[in-house]
């Protein structure tokens, strides 16, 4: 019995490196597996379902295969990928996640997030993001005819990469006191998250007692896997990609 979880794999088509290590990973370590969660920025690019590019086909079938052979797939949306839509995840088998959502993972309450909306410090970030995640902006987009929507993307990740290289290191990584409020708000004692690159296993005290701040890596020279069995704390796993 165990869970899996991955995030940040950032597919895109000039990286088939990490698309052909994400299709090995499916096939040496999901047999067995009750459920996978992918918690954001599964693709680099999102601009609808409808756009249906090879790799998001190969991606959609390979994760189908797992789903028809018993393992559950949940999928989150991070800062690339939140258009990604209920179409494209009934082709993968996968069901869409809430972002916060908390499971019970072996009896431990555990509160999974993308972790974007937890760099609090980056005002102008949470500005970008209130507007991306509007629902009229969003059905504006959509609405928009597709060869529209890759300019735009385009621009809009140009942008981005501009901008990003000039914010400090620190706004980019989580605030303190945003992920001790978020498991206060759901009273967990463990959280999972990705985004920030920077995976690691943290220690800090929420609700008065000792908890656990879960970081996922960014699959770019390596690969990064949390595995959750029961009576066993997380482990995460790196292997070079
Ligand atoms: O961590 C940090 C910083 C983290 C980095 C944040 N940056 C970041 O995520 N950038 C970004 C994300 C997605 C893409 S995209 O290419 O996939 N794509 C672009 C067009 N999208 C769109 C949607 C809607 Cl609804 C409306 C529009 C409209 F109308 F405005 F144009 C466009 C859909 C998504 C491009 C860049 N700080 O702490």
């Amino acid at each position: 019995m165990s869970t899996l979880f991955i995030s940040d794999l950032h597919l895109e088509e000039t990286r088939p490196d990490i698309t052909g290590a994400f299709l090995r990973f499916l096939d040496e370590k999901t047999p067995g597996t009750e459920r996978l969660y992918i918690l954001g920025d599964f693709f680099e690019a999102w601009i609808g379902d409808d756009e249906r590019t090879p790799l998001q086909e190969q991606v959609a079938s390979a994760l189908k295969a797992v789903c028809d052979r018993g393992t559950e797939i949940f999928l989150m949306h991070g800062n690339r990928d939140f258009l990604i839509g209920e179409d494209y995840c009934q082709r993968a088998g996968a069901t869409l996640l809430d972002d916060p959502t908390v499971i019970d993972l072996y009896g431990t309450p555990t509160l999974l997030m993308h972790g974007d909306s937890l760099c609090t410090a980056d005002e102008e970030y949470q500005k970008f993001r209130a507007n991306m995640r509007n629902p009229q902006m969003q059905k504006m987009m959509l609405a928009r005819p597709l060869e529209d929507r890759q300019k735009m993307a385009r621009q809009l990740r140009d942008m981005s990469m501009a901008k990003n290289q000039g914010k400090a290191e620190a706004i980019m990584d989580v605030t303190p006191e945003e992920v001790v409020r978020e498991m206060e708000a759901h009273g967990v004692q463990r959280m999972i998250h990705g985004h920030t690159h920077r995976p690691a296993i943290h220690d800090l005290t929420a609700n008065g007692q000792p908890a656990k701040r879960i970081v996922l890596g960014d699959w770019d020279e390596n690969i990064w896997w949390l595995t959750a069995e029961p009576g066993k704390e997380p482990e995460l796993h790196k292997q070079p990609l």
